[in-house]
C-alpha cells in the first residue's frame, strides 16, 4: 500500500501532466455542474479557494457566484494559531498577498472576516480522493481542522477526476467529505459526517 507522501506526490504529478486545454475544459464543466446546484441549493455564503499546483480552476466559478450575488470568502493561513484558517470576504478589488506556500489569499483585514457559522458551504482543494469520500489533502490539516468544529457548514471537495483512488490510507482525524465535484460528475457518499 501506498503511504500518503508517496500518494500525494504520484497524484499531484499525475494532476500536473493535464495540458492547458484539459483543464479549461475541465474548469468550465465544473461551472456548468456546480452553479446550477449551488444556485437551487440558494447557497449565499460560500467559502472557495484559489487554485494552485495543477488543481481545477476555481476562478470562473468565483466570478459566476458574484454575478449571482453569492459572497465568497477564501482562505486565509492564520496569523498566529498554525494549521488553522481563517475565512475572509473576497471581492473583485480585495487587497491580496501571497501566503508562505505561494497562495494568493485576501490581506488579513478582520473587518472581512467571515465566521465559520456564517458560512452555507465550504468548497474544499483536494489531492486525492477515495469512493468513500475520504479526502487526503496538502499535509497541512488545515482543512481537517476546520471541519472538526462543531459549527462547521457542510463541505463539498473539487478535484479533477484524475484524483481518484480507489481507496486511501485514512488517518484518525481525517474528516470524509459527503459530496465532491468534478467536471464529470456530483459525487455523493453515504458516510455520514458525525463530528463524533
Ligand atoms: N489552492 C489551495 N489553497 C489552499 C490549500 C490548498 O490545498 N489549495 N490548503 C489546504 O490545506 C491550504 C494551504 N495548504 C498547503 C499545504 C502545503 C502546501 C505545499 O505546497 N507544500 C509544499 C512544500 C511546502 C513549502 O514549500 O513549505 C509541498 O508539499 O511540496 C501548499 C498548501 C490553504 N489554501
Ligand atoms: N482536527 C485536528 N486537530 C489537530 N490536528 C490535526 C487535526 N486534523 C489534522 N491534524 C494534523 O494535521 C496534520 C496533517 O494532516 P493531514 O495529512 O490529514 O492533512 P491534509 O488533509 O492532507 O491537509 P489539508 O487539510 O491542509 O489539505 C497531521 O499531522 C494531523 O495530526
Amino acid at each position: 500500500m501506498e503511504t500518503r507522501a508517496e500518494l500525494r506526490r504520484r497524484i499531484r504529478q499525475q494532476r500536473s501532466k493535464l495540458t492547458a486545454a484539459q483543464q479549461t475544459e475541465a474548469t468550465q464543466q465544473l461551472v456548468d455542474l456546480l452553479l446550477p446546484e449551488l444556485l437551487k441549493r440558494q447557497v449565499q455564503h460560500i467559502a472557495l479557494y484559489l487554485s494552485n499546483d495543477g488543481e481545477l480552476n476555481t476562478l470562473p466559478l468565483i466570478q459566476a457566484l458574484w454575478q449571482h450575488n453569492i459572497l465568497v470568502a477564501l482562505p486565509v493561513l492564520h496569523p498566529f494559531s498554525p494549521g488553522h484558517l481563517l475565512f475572509l470576504h473576497y471581492h473583485p478589488d480585495s487587497p491580496m498577498t501571497t501566503n508562505r506556500y505561494g497562495i494568493a489569499e485576501p490581506r488579513l483585514d478582520i473587518s472581512q472576516l467571515v465566521p465559520l457559522h456564517k458560512l452555507d458551504l465550504i468548497l474544499t482543494p483536494l489531492v486525492a480522493f477515495d469512493k468513500q469520500g475520504n479526502r487526503l489533502g496538502m499535509g497541512g490539516g488545515f482543512y481537517d481542522r476546520t471541519l472538526a468544529c462543531s459549527n462547521a457548514p457542510a463541505a463539498m471537495g473539487i478535484a479533477h477526476e484524475c484524483q481518484k483512488v480507489s481507496a486511501l490510507p485514512v488517518e484518525s482525524w481525517d474528516i470524509p467529505l459527503p459530496e465532491i465535484a468534478t467536471p464529470d460528475a456530483l459525487y455523493q457518499f453515504s458516510t455520514p459526517n458525525l463530528h463524533l
